[in-house]
């Protein structure tokens, strides 16, 4: 299991223009041989969460997805993506992109905060194909050939690729050889094709993990399948990779790493404490803290602290509906009343099919269908109102299609917004300074973010996304110049 020496100028037979020498063992010598590891997560890596898993057994964390672009050309955002402190290490900064330069102006700029960077070459969600990157670079090898060795080339920390695999494995074989032979220095396999998301996502393939393993000489990690610590054994001694990923996993079980399932309040007022200190937006706290109450949350009795979690934003409620849980199912977990599934759980457990092993207020993995049970209960679903009738796709837009109920709704919604035709054109149409949507009363044609850093740095006002820095700024000189007449007065 030992990874190898990264000679890239020698494995370099397809590439000649790219890497130089770089004779490193990333895995041993940059990142302390770590075995557990936190996945790269949009709204729920960030600083405080990386803080708890590491002192619950983490050894390697990655910062959420950056987009290349963005941190370059905005210092806000990327103060904001670098926030770390000296126990945050070792740390991979992660970014999207499709442009090597602008790839590269990045990870310059983040080499110094960190000890690789890494490319998002697996994101397979419709915002990756809008802006040709993550997952759908896989269709353009040689665009990945030109990113992975233009940065590989130029920094001074390693470069390495959290990829998905293609459904053969040969094929995910040349794929992973093609990114170590243009200079990467370690691989992450996420044993997923790009098809296999949402309800369709199902198991990893540790197959194709291994096969890739057998044929890189660089160092592999593994992502995909894994709930519980033992299943990181089982995949070391399957796929003989160096390290295991997990994110899901992470996010419902942060202790995963001990082999412990705390009760979620454990976790939950550590990571509030930690929050205290390092602050997150709320919309990361309560995405953590659903996530490990998940199993508490859907139950009928605590039907309003769900509620308080969903509607409120401050510190006070999060603690709140800790404190509340933890008042509730404490007198269980310390045996002084006994737990007994009650009746009255069951219409809601049945919505979610709960069919827990561990008493609800333990952190545990979150089992979701097989894409086949999900395509059966679809099915049984349309059947179900075919036959009393009430066919889904009874309606009919103004065109005469057939459409779904939901779908209706939303026409009518659309309808009612003034300056329908105007409205749904732009819709379409995405931001001119990167691959976001348009808001589609901005001024400039720009997405929020892009027209917050051009009001900011020409001092302008949007009123179509209510951004007012340049009548902001005036009213703040007026105000000053007020307060130092008054001043004077004295
Ligand atoms: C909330 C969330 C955010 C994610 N954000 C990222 C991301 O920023 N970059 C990335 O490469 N993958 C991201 N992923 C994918 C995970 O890193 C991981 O590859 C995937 O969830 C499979 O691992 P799992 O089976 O352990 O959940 C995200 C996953 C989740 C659940």
């Amino acid at each position: 299991m030992e990874a190898m020496s990264v000679e890239l100028d020698n494995q370099n037979s397809e590439d000649p223009g790219s890497p130089p020498m770089k004779n490193i063992d990333i895995w041993k010598d940059i990142l302390n041989s770590a075995k557990f590891i936190v996945a790269p997560m949009v709204d729920a890596s960030e600083l405080p969460w990386r803080l708890l898993c590491r002192r619950h057994g983490a050894q390697l964390c990655y910062t959420p997805m950056l987009h290349s672009s963005v941190f370059c050309r905005d210092p806000k955002y990327r103060k904001e993506a670098l926030v770390s402190t000296p126990e945050d290490r070792p740390l991979i900064v992660q970014f999207c992109g499709n442009d090597p330069d602008i790839l590269l102006e990045a990870a310059l700029l983040a080499e110094g905060h960190c000890d690789a960077i890494d490319i998002n070459i697996g994101c397979p969600q419709a915002i990756a194909k809008r802006g040709h990157y993550g997952a759908f670079l896989q269709d353009d090898w040689d665009l990945l050939r030109r990113i992975v060795s233009t940065l590989s080339g130029k920094l001074k920390i390693p470069l390495t690729c959290k990829l998905r695999v293609f459904p053969e494995i040969d094929k995910t074989v040349r794929y992973a050889l093609m990114l170590q032979n243009a200079g990467a220095s370690l691989l992450t396999i996420h044993g997923r094709t790009r098809e296999q998301k949402g309800p369709l996502t199902g198991l990893a393939s540790w197959k194709h993990i291994r096969a890739v393993r057998e044929a890189v000489k660089i160092p592999v990690f593994a992502n995909g399948n894994i709930q519980c610590v033992q299943d990181i054994e089982h995949c070391i001694q399957e796929t003989g990779v160096q390290g295991v990923m997990t994110a899901e996993g992470n996010l419902y079980n942060p202790f995963i790493f001990e082999g412990r399932y705390p009760p979620s309040w454990e976790p939950a007022e550590e990571y509030l404490d930690l929050v205290e200190r390092h602050p997150a937006p709320s919309s990361y706290i309560r995405g953590h803290l659903f996530k490990l109450f998940q199993h508490t949350l859907c139950l009928a009795e605590n039907q309003e602290e769900r509620a308080i979690l969903a509607r409120n934003s401050t510190m006070e409620s999060f603690r709140h509906v800790v404190q509340a849980v933890k008042n509730r199912y404490l007198p269980y977990h310390e045996g002084r009343l006994s737990w007994r599934k009650r009746n009255d759980d069951d219409q809601m457990e049945s919505s979610l099919d709960y069919n827990l092993t561990l008493p609800p207020w333990l952190c545990q993995p979150y089992v979701r269908d097989s894409p086949q049970e999900h395509l059966n209960k679809v099915e049984a679903k349309r059947m179900e109102l075919e036959s009393n009738g009430e066919d889904k796709r009874k309606f009919q837009d103004e065109e005469g299609n057939e459409v779904s109920h939901k779908r209706l709704k939303k026409l009518r919604r659309i309808a009612r917004r003034p300056n329908r035709s105007l409205s749904m054109k732009r819709r379409s149409d995405l931001c001119t300074a990167c691959p976001n949507p348009l808001g589609f009363k901005c001024e400039y044609k720009l997405c929020r973010q892009c027209c917050r850093n051009k009001c900011f740095k020409e001092n302008l006002d949007c009123p179509g996304h209510r951004n007012l820095t340049k009548t902001r700024r005036q009213m703040a000189i007026e105000f000053a110049a007020q307060r130092d007449d008054n001043k004077e007065v004295i």
